[in-house]
Formats: structure tokens, C-alpha cells, sequence
């Protein structure tokens, strides 16, 4: 199954991978906000770091140590927020 739009699989579907860059910290940290009300509601948490106006992010399940339907559907979410 390919990626979502936008996302690469790490390591032969061990996680999906994109960063995304704003205009300036403000940017980057409200819409990281805006994952955090996503993520909670579904109950599935992206891995991040934030450096300035640039957020990466790196979706996988633990439970099941790889890239699940659950990693494609946040994936999805957060290209649309
Ligand atoms: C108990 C709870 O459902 C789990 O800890 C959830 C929470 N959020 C999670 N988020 C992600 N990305 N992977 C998980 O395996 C995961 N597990």
C-alpha cells in the first residue's frame, strides 16, 4: 500500500514520515496544537520535534511496531487540518 499524500515510509514500513514548514514559529505551533485536539480525540499520537518554523513528524503503532491503518488515517487528518 502506498503512503499517504505527501508521507514516506521509513525503513520498509517501520513509520510515516513528513515535515511541514510555516512562516514563522507561531504558524508551526498552532497547527501542532490543532494535531494535539486531533490526536487526543482519535486516542493516536504523533511523534514530533519542532525546530523554529518547521515541524516533522514520524507516525508508526507501537503495539504493533510498524505503520498501521491508524498511522495512514492521522497521516490523512493532518494533511487536512
Ligand atoms: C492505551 C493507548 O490506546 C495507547 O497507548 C495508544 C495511544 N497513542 C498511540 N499513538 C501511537 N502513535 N501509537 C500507539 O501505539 C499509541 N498507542
Amino acid at each position: 500500500m502506498s503512503a499517504p499524500d505527501g508521507w514516506e515510509e521509513e525503513d520498509g514500513g517501520k513509520a510515516l514520515v513528513r515535515s511541514f514548514k510555516f512562516k514563522d514559529f507561531s504558524e508551526a505551533f498552532g497547527f501542532l496544537t490543532r494535531v494535539a485536539l486531533h490526536a487526543e480525540k482519535v486516542d493516536h499520537h504523533p511523534e514530533f520535534t519542532s525546530v523554529w518554523n518547521r515541524v516533522d513528524f514520524r507516525l508508526t503503532s507501537h503495539d504493533a511496531g510498524g505503520v498501521t491503518e491508524r498511522d495512514r488515517k492521522l497521516a490523512e487528518a493532518i494533511n487536512a487540518l
